[in-house]
């Protein structure tokens, strides 16, 4: 087997000298922009994404899709507009070979779309990606109409037997290891003959804003979604058959990938501005302004951003964090250098994403001498005095950051592999070292 020097090579995450003061422009959500591309790409008619998320992620749907026959031309709009993305739906065509590296959402939002392509869409993707789970998709698809060759695991690699179009209807998922299989199911179902109802028959369902951004961002394009939210019944989503519009739409930043940032200003007892700040969002990231608050800091929302203060004290906390998962390893992070115990709970199926999120995170704070205890679902730490070491990041975008993270407050943490940040934001080490004016 050959290694890839890049997973390997160690990168030595800055010690901050003193209060950090800075303002970091965070580029757009992986979520809304993966979302926006399927949409556009099922609209009957041309769409725009403005500032989208370009990282491994959001290359790695736009390519999929390319290779299902949209047209996805990138440009950059003047007068600092940023970049944009003009997708161009076209017929779904098949053969197709789509790689899913380790992205959720390319993995679960996909097969859905590739049911309507004319022929065989081939998925596949990195190691890790044949462990998550996928049985809620490929079960349900069949339910609905679909062929779905798989080797028997309901996971991947797989093929989809594009039919050209698909019945669609009713179908039971027990979607409690994600969210995502209820927003895959609904993000195609406009195009489904009959559209979709899904009903989620599971323990407690995972990550609801991911959810409700989903529908929200049916909704803008023209679909009719029916919700437990809307007056329909606990658990039941209802997507009516119909056209999609293309829109334009301007990407908002990643909130979840703000969190590295607001958590220096936390760690360091100084101020960091997030520049466009959504005053309104689905974005779990937003639930950091009441966490960290929680945690020490303060905040104030303002018409240029997010104003994030931190008061050099950091304190423990007891949160339930099923609606926010990804948001677990940078608040393990904060909650180590804290002032008292924290206990983070609601996050079992933490184990089953880019890697076993809490085992990682127990296992890697504990080696730079911090004291973490895995639950059944979640972590208790208690903080103690760290060390410098080597902090490993298991190919995981969201375990280098919270290594940097700790970094800033304990001279000599290496992070293995930050270039895995790649995943949804290839700038991290750039924006990380800018923040701290190196
Ligand atoms: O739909 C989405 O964009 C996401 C949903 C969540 O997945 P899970 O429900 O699998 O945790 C989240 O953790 C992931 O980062 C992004
Ligand atoms: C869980 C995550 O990603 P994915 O979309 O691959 O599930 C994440 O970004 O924290």
């Amino acid at each position: 087997m050959t290694v890839n020097p890049a997973h390997t090579a160690l990168w030595s995450a800055p010690h901050a000298s003193g209060a950090v003061d800075a303002t970091v422009h965070v580029p757009g959500s992986k979520s809304v922009t993966n979302r926006a591309l399927v949409l556009a790409a099922l609209a009957s008619e041309p769409g725009w994404l403005r500032r989208p998320l370009r990282s491994r992620d959001t290359v790695l749907m736009a390519e999929a899709l390319r290779a299902m026959g949209v047209e996805i031309e990138e440009g950059v709009g003047p007068d600092g507009t940023g970049e944009f993305w003009r997708v161009i739906p076209a017929g779904l065509r098949g053969p197709a070979t789509v790689d899913v590296g380790n992205a959720g959402t390319v993995m679960r939002f996909l097969p859905p779309v590739a049911t309507l392509a004319d022929g065989p869409v081939r998925f596949d993707g990195d190691p890790r990606s044949y462990e998550r789970p996928l049985h809620g998709v490929i079960d349900a698809l069949r339910v609905l109409g679909a062929r779905v060759d798989d080797d028997g695991r309901g996971a991947l690699p797989l093929t989809v037997q594009g039919g050209g179009a698909l019945e669609g209807g009713p179908v039971e998922i027990d979607a409690s290891s994600s969210s995502q299989f209820v927003s895959a199911l609904l993000l195609s179902g406009p195009r489904f003959n009959q559209g979709v109802e899904v009903r989620h028959t599971g323990s407690a369902l995972p990550s609801m804003p991911h959810i409700r951004m989903t529908v929200d961002m049916l909704r803008a394009v023209g679909a009719q979604v029916d919700t437990p939210e809307s007056g329909g019944e606990p658990n039941v989503w209802r997507v009516t058959p119909g056209a999609l519009l293309g829109r334009d739409l301007t990407v908002e930043p990643d909130l979840s990938n703000a969190q590295p940032f607001l958590a220096a200003a936390l760690v360091t007892g100084g101020k960091v501005v997030i520049p466009d700040w959504p005053s309104r969002t689905t974005q779990p990231g937003d639930r950091l302004r009441e966490i960290f608050t929680d945690m020490g800091g303060s905040c104030e929302l303002t018409d240029f951003g997010l104003v994030f203060t931190g008061s050099g004290t950091i304190h423990g906390i007891d949160v339930d964090l099923s609606e926010v998962g990804e948001l677990t390893p940078g608040i393990a992070a904060v909650a180590a250098l804290a002032d008292s115990p924290s206990t983070l709970r609601g996050v079992a199926h933490l184990r089953l994403h880019e890697t076993d999120r809490l085992a990682a995170l127990t296992k890697e704070i504990n080696e730079l001498g911090g004291d973490v205890t895995e639950t059944a679902d979640g972590l208790h730490i208690r903080p103690r005095r760290l060390h410098g070491g080597v902090f490993h990041t298991y190919e995981d975008h969201r375990m280098a950051t919270a290594g940097a993270v700790l970094g800033l407050a304990v001279e000599g943490v290496q992070i293995e592999n930050v270039a895995t940040t790649a995943k949804t934001l290839p700038d991290f080490p750039d924006l990380w070292t800018g923040m701290l004016g190196a």
